[in-house]
C-alpha cells in the first residue's frame, strides 16, 4: 500500500493580514509512503528518505534532520511512539520554492503531521493536527491554508502561561542532534487542545494570483527578526481596516479594483521587509490597476521574496512588467500563474490488490471525478453556445452532435469532407506557461485549414481532451479556446470528449484532438483542381504565425539547448516572453479563403504543416508539374531566423520542419493572380507570389536561392 500525502503551497498575509490570512495554492508537496514489515532497520528512525524536486541537493534526507519527518517523529512520540515502523520509506516530491515565501515549511510541517498521522494509526482530526502543526511553526496562516485549503482567516487562543511555556517548548527538547537535545526516552511535551482557529472565506473564481518568484531566498525567520515588537495605535488601526473589508472583497464577483487595491496596502510587515528584498517598495508601487488594467492588487507573499499580484486578465503583460521592475535592481525572476487549492490536504491509498479485494470501490477512489466532468461541462456551455451557426445550435450535453445541412444552406446533398489533427507538443508550451486559452484555436485551425484547402466550408467540429486528473479550470480555458478557433472558422462545436485517465498523462498535463467536417456545394469544383493545373500558373503564399503547430519538438529542444526558460524575454521579439511568442495561434485562414475559392480563382491550395514547403506543395501538384518557389520572394519571420541560427538548422531541413513564414500556398491561373491577391488582401491576408509551376524532370517542389537564408 503506497500512502500519498498531498499538500498545496500558501501565501500568507495578502497585504494587511500579517499572520492572520493565507491562501492554499496550486503547487502541492507530495509525500509518498510505504511501511514494508521488517525486524529492523539501519536507517535513522527506521525512516529511509528519497527527494526529488525543488531543494534536492540542499534538503536533508537523514530522518533526524529533515522537516517532515522531524515533524513527524515529534507526533509519534506525543502518541509514544519513538520511532517509524520498521522500516518506513519515504519519497518527497516537492515542487514548491523554498525560502520564497510560498509556505514551504508550512507545507512540509503539515505534511509531517500527516504522515505521523498516517504511520502511527493516531486518528486525529484536522483540528488536532492543526494544534501539532503549531507546536513548529508558530503563526497559524500558512499551516490552515495548507491544511485545510481555500482562503483562510485564523486566530491563535490566548493561551495560559503554562500553556505559553510549553508552546516555548522547541523540537529540539525532543529530538536528537542537531535539532538540540539527546533522546531522553520522555514523552515530549503535547499542544494544548484547539490552539488555532480559522474560517474559510469565499474567493471569486475570476481572481488569479501572478506569482513573481526572485532567484533568492529569503529565511521566513531573518524576515520575522526584522520587524519590530511593537506598533502605533495608527498603524495597527490601518491595518485592521483594510483587512476588515478585504476578504470580504476578495469573494465579490465582479471583483471591485479599486478596493481591492487599497485595502491590500499594509503597515505591518512590508515596510520593514525591504531591507531584506531590494526595490520592494518601488515594485509594489509600480503598477496599479489604472496602469495595468487586470490588477487588482499587489503585496508581499509571506515574508518574501516573492510578490504576489492578484489579477483576473492580463496576467502576462503584469509580470513581465513586474520582472522587469526586479531587473532594474540585478535580480531574475521566474513566475508562476496560480489558483486557489480548495482542498487544503489530501490523503489517498494506492491499494496493493490483496487489499483492494477488501474494500469497497468507487470511481473517484480509482482517481476519475464525475463531478468535476459535470462542473466543466457546466463552465463551457455558454463559450460552446457561441459558436452556434446556420444548422447548428451547439448545444452540448447530447450523445452526438448535429447540424442540418439544409439549413446551413446545402438544398442539395454536398460532397462531405472530414479531417482530424492534434496539437502536438505545443501544448507542453501551454503548461509551462499556465495558459490554455490558446491553443485550442491551434487544434481548430490545424482541422479547418486542412478542409478548406479541399475548397470546403467547414460546418462542425468535436474536441476530445484528455487528462490525468482533470483541471476544470485549465479544461475550461482550453475549450474556450477551441470555441474562439470555431468561432474564427464559422463552424459550430457540436460535441467533444473529456476523459480523466489517471495513470495515463503526467500530472498537470493534458493532450487534444478534435476532428472537422466540412461541405462543398453540388456543382462546385473540388480542389486541388489537377487537371485544370498547367506550367505558367502562379503560386502564391499567404503569410504565417510564425511556427504554428508543427515542428514544436525541435522547437523545445533549441530553447532548452539554449538555456532559455519559457518565461524569458524572447530573443527575437522585443517585449514578448519566449512562451507568449511561440504560443501564438495558428493563422485560420477559412474566411478569408472561402470568397476567392466561390468565384473559382483557385486551382489548388497546400496547407504547409510538418514537411514544410517542399513535402506539402507537391500534394496538391499533378505528376507532371513542379513547383518552382524563389526563397527571397518572402520575408522569413524573426523567430525562425532565431531557431535556424540557434538550432544550427541547415536550409533543407528549416524547409522541412517549418512552415518558414507561408501557411498556405495557393496555385492560381497566371491572369487572375493580381484578382486573386486583391481579393485575399482585402480580406486581411499578406500574399506573396513565390513562384510558378513548371515541367516536372526530379522534385515536386524546389526552392531556389535558398542561400537567402544564411
Ligand atoms: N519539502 C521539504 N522538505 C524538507 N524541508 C523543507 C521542505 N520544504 C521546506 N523545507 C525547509 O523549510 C525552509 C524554508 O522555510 P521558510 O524560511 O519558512 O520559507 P518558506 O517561505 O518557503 O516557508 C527550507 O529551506 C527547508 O529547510
Ligand atoms: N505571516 C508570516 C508568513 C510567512 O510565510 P512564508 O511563506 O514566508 O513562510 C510572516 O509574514 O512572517
Amino acid at each position: 500500500m503506497v500512502t500519498i500525502i498531498k499538500v498545496p503551497c500558501s501565501s500568507a498575509n495578502i497585504g494587511p493580514g500579517f499572520d492572520v490570512i493565507g491562501l492554499a495554492l496550486n503547487i502541492y508537496l507530495q509525500v509518498r509512503f510505504t511501511v514494508n514489515s521488517k525486524p529492523s532497520s539501519t536507517y535513522p528512525l527506521n525512516c529511509r528518505i528519497t527527494y526529488e524536486g525543488v531543494g534536492s541537493e540542499t534538503v536533508p534526507l537523514n530522518a533526524e534532520h529533515n522537516l517532515i519527518t522531524r515533524t513527524a517523529v515529534y507526533v509519534l512520540r506525543c502518541h509514544g511512539i519513538r520511532a517509524f515502523p520498521a522500516e518506513t520509506d519515504v519519497h518527497v516530491i516537492n515542487p514548491i520554492p523554498l525560502g520564497r515565501g510560498l509556505g514551504s515549511s508550512g507545507a512540509a510541517i503539515v505534511a509531517g503531521v500527516n504522515l505521523a498521522n498516517e504511520v502511527g494509526k493516531l486518528g486525529l482530526s484536522k483540528a488536532r493536527m492543526l494544534d501539532y502543526c503549531l507546536m513548529e511553526e508558530r503563526h497559524p496562516d500558512n499551516v490552515a491554508a495548507a491544511l485545510y485549503g481555500g482562503f483562510v482567516g485564523t486566530y491563535l487562543n490566548e493561551l495560559a502561561p503554562e500553556d505559553t511555556a510549553r508552546l516555548e517548548i522547541p523540537l529540539s527538547e525532543v529530538l536528537p542532534e542537531p535539532a538540540g537535545g539527546v533522546d531522553t526516552g520522555l514523552r515530549p511535551p503535547e499542544p494544548p487542545h484547539n490552539i488555532g482557529h480559522f474560517k474559510k472565506f469565499k474567493w471569486a473564481s475570476e481572481i488569479k494570483c501572478i506569482c513573481i518568484i526572485p532567484n533568492f531566498e529569503v529565511s521566513t525567520a531573518k524576515a520575522r527578526e526584522v520587524l519590530p515588537t511593537e506598533y502605533s495605535r495608527k498603524d495597527i488601526v490601518f491595518n485592521m481596516q483594510r483587512l476588515a473589508l478585504l476578504t470580504t472583497a476578495l469573494g465579490e464577483s465582479p471583483p471591485d479594483p479599486g478596493m481591492i487595491y487599497r485595502a491590500m496596502q499594509d503597515k505591518l510587515h512590508q515596510p520593514y521587509r525591504k531591507t531584506l528584498i531590494p526595490g520592494l517598495t518601488e515594485i509594489l508601487q509600480s503598477v496599479t490597476p489604472q496602469s495595468h488594467p487586470g490588477l487588482l492588487g499587489i503585496c508581499l507573499s509571506g515574508a518574501g521574496p516573492t510578490i504576489l499580484a492578484l489579477a483576473t486578465h492580463n496576467f502576462e503583460t503584469i509580470a513581465d512588467y513586474l520582472i522587469e521592475e526586479f531587473k532594474k535592481q540585478n535580480i531574475t525572476c521566474d513566475w508562476r500563474l496560480l489558483q486557489p487549492a480548495e482542498e487544503g490536504t489530501t490523503v489517498t491509498c494506492t491499494s496493493t490488490p490483496s487489499s483492494l479485494a477488501q474494500e469497497s470501490l468507487t470511481y473517484a477512489s480509482a482517481g476519475v471525478s464525475i463531478d468535476a466532468g459535470n462542473a466543466l461541462v457546466k463552465r463551457i456551455k455558454s463559450a460552446v453556445a457561441t459558436t452556434k451557426r446556420a444548422g447548428a445550435d451547439a448545444e452540448i450535453g447530447g450523445f452526438g452532435g448535429m447540424l442540418d445541412l439544409k439549413d446551413a444552406g446545402y438544398t442539395e446533398s454536398p460532397i462531405l469532407v472530414g479531417a482530424i489533427d492534434g496539437i502536438g507538443t505545443k501544448v507542453k508550451i501551454a503548461f509551462e506557461m499556465g495558459k490554455h486559452d490558446t491553443v485550442g484555436i491551434d487544434l481548430v485551425a490545424m482541422n479547418v485549414n486542412d478542409l478548406v484547402v479541399q475548397g470546403a466550408e467547414p460546418l462542425m467540429f468535436l474536441d476530445y481532451y484528455a487528462c490525468s486528473k482533470l483541471d476544470v479550470e485549465s479544461a475550461a480555458a482550453f475549450v474556450a479556446g477551441v470555441a474562439d478557433g470555431c468561432r474564427q472558422a464559422r463552424c459550430a462545436l457540436v460535441g467533444g470528449e473529456t476523459a480523466e485517465m489517471p495513470g495515463l498523462y503526467r500530472e498537470g498535463e493534458y493532450d487534444a484532438g478534435g476532428a472537422a467536417v466540412g461541405a462543398i456545394k453540388r456543382g462546385q469544383v473540388v480542389l486541388p483542381d489537377t487537371k485544370s493545373m498547367v506550367e505558367g500558373d502562379v503560386l502564391l503564399g499567404l503569410a504565417s504565425n510564425g511556427p504554428h503547430s508543427n515542428g514544436f519538438s525541435l522547437i523545445r529542444k533549441i530553447i532548452e539547448r539554449a538555456g532559455l526558460s519559457y518565461h524569458d524575454d524572447a530573443p527575437w521579439s522585443k517585449g514578448q516572453s519566449v512562451g507568449s511568442s511561440l504560443l501564438t495561434p495558428t493563422k485560420i485562414y477559412v474566411q478569408p479563403l472561402l470568397p476567392a475559392i466561390k468565384k473559382g480563382l483557385i486551382k489548388g491550395m497546400a496547407h504547409i504543416t510538418g514537411g514544410g514547403l517542399l513535402e506539402n506543395i507537391p500534394r496538391m501538384l499533378p505528376d507532371h508539374l513542379a513547383a518552382n518557389v524563389d526563397a527571397r520572394s518572402w520575408p522569413v519571420p524573426d523567430v525562425f531566423k532565431w531557431l535556424k541560427a540557434e538550432g544550427k538548422i541547415e536550409n533543407l531541413e528549416f524547409a522541412r520542419a517549418w512552415n518558414t513564414g507561408l501557411g498556405m500556398v495557393l496555385v492560381v491561373e497566371s491572369s487572375k493572380y493580381s484578382e486573386t491577391i486583391t481579393v485575399l488582401e482585402e480580406a486581411g491576408e499578406t500574399v506573396y507570389a513565390i513562384g510558378t509551376l513548371t515541367k516536372r524532370s526530379g522534385e515536386g517542389c524546389t526552392i531556389n536561392n535558398i542561400s537567402v537564408w544564411n
